[in-house]
Formats: C-alpha cells, structure tokens, sequence
C-alpha cells in the first residue's frame, strides 16, 4: 500500500491546507470545511459504544479512464475532507510476475484479475466496520480530535465500478472521462511500473477501456459522468458541492430522527 494513502490529517496541518488549497474555490467548499473544524472542538458525552451504534458513514467512487484525473481529484477532496479516508485501486496490482499476456504479447492489467480485489475489498469492509479506528490504527485521527457525525471513504480507481461487490457499496459514484486523443497523450508522459511497451496503449488500453465501460454501463446505474477537460478546481468543486450535501442530508437525517 503506498504510503501517501494514509497521511496524518492532523488539526494543524488540516488548518493550513485549508488555507493553501481552497483560496480560489467557492464559499460553500469553506463554510463546509470550516464546519468540519467544529467537529475537531466539540465535546461529546456520549460512550463509545453509543458513538459506534451512531456512526454515519458515506462512500464516494472516483472512477474513469487511465488518466482521466482521478488520483488528482480523490486527493484534493480527502485533502478537503478531514478525517476521511482514500484508499486508491493501483495500489493492489498483483505483481508483474503473475499478470498474464495476450495473445498479442501484451501484459494483461487492465482486467480485475490483474488486482488483488479480495485485499481491497477487506480493506473496505475494515474501513465500514469501525472508520473510526481503522483511522486510529493507521495514526490518522489523532487523538485529541472529535469523531465526525459523518465519516466518508473515498476509493478510486478505474476499475472499482466493475467489481459487482464493490460498486455496491457506493453511496456516490463519479466517473471521469476525457477523449481518446488527450487520454493517449497524457498515458505517454507517465511511467508505469513496468512502463507500457510500444504500442501497448492502441493494441491493449483503449480496446480495454471501450471493453471495460460497455460491460460497466451494463451493471451500473446513478454514474455521475465527469468531463475530464474542466479545470481541476472546477471538478473538484463540482464533486465537493455534491458530496458535502449528501453528508448535510446525512446530518440532517440525524436531527431530525
Ligand atoms: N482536470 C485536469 N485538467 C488537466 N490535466 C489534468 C486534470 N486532471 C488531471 N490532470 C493531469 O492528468 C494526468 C493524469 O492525472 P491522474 O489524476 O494521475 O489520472 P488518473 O488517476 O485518472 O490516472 C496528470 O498529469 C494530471 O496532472
Ligand atoms: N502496477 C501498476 O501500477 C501498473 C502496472 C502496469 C500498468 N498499469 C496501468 O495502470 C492503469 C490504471 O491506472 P490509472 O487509471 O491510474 O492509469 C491501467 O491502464 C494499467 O495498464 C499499472
């Protein structure tokens, strides 16, 4: 698991982001986040155990094509909501050793038999039992702070609509997309370990990709279809509006039973 999925998002720290990053995005993106700063100082009386039973959870997918902007966008909205949770597909590659090739001779890893899905899912399913001390054991909630009314997991990744137990359990679920030229271009400035070979992304990527989102469409509905070529902010306020009304709709559920 790469080590920058589960950074401290300590008070202090969280303070400052909040002042370095969000300076250009809109004012409810602030009022959210300066709300989510209340949580860190408000006392609470209840036990733990009441706490637990009480807990409200909310699970965003940041899905789409190679390159499309997730790990971009699912970074800067952990980074917007404290406490939350990222946990990213690519970290769960099996090992180039045992990922099979086509008959092309190209390396198979667009496919879910290219993840090792059944660690991810147990990841999900420890975050979902206890967010709260799935953040304690990895040293992300410090413990001075106070428990969220909500806590959310963010997972992403461009395959994570099309493992079936997985996709259910969204609450939300966002898929970037962006044209076949600008997908191409972007895949050709990165380095992947081991780097794509010649011709891999028109003789293997693209074909996977068109592959893989027909059989999506076919299984999933509610996909909120991003574009891709928006500025990053515009996405990512675009997301955080979205995301931070359902959390209020959760919170105010809450009140109001
Ligand atoms: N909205 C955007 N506009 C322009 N470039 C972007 C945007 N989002 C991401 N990028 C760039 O595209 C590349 C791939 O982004 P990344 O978030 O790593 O994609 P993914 O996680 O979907 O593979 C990076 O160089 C990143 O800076
Ligand atoms: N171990 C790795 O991380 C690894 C190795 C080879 C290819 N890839 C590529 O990663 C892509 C998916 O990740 P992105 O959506 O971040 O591009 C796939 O298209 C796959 O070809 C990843």
């Amino acid at each position: 698991m790469r080590s920058d999925q589960w950074r401290n998002r300590g008070s202090t720290e969280h303070g400052g982001v909040v002042e370095k990053d969000v300076h250009e995005l809109n004012l409810h993106i602030i009022c959210r986040v300066i709300r989510f700063d209340q949580f860190h100082i408000r006392a609470t009386f209840c036990s733990e155990e009441t706490q637990r039973a009480e807990m409200k959870t909310l699970v965003v997918g940041v899905g789409g094509m190679t390159n499309g902007g997730k790990s971009t966008l699912s970074k800067s909205l952990h980074q917007l909501l404290p406490t939350s949770c990222l946990i990213a597909q690519d970290s769960y590659f099996k090992e180039d050793s045992v990922v099979p090739v086509d008959h092309n001779g190209f390396k198979q890893y667009d496919r879910l038999s290219a993840l090792h899905m059944d660690t991810m899912m147990s990841d999900v399913h420890s975050w979902q039992r206890d967010p709260e001390s799935f953040l304690r054991q990895r040293d992300l909630n410090p413990a001075e702070t106070t428990p969220p009314d909500v806590y959310v997991l963010i997972v992403e990744g461009f395959l994570i609509f099309n493992h079936r137990p997985l996709n259910d359990l969204f609450d939300k679920r966002y898929f970037l997309e962006i044209p076949y030229d600008v997908c191409k271009r972007r895949r050709s400035s990165r380095v992947y370990t081991p780097p794509d070979p010649p011709g891999y992304f028109d003789g293997y990527v693209w074909p996977m990709y068109l592959k893989n989102r027909r059989e999506m469409e076919s299984m999933v509905s509610g996909l909120v279809i991003l574009d891709g070529l928006q500025p990053k902010d515009e996405v990512l306020d675009a997301v955080c509006k979205d995301v931070c009304q359902e959390i209020e709709r959760l919170e105010e559920k809450d009140r109001t039973s």
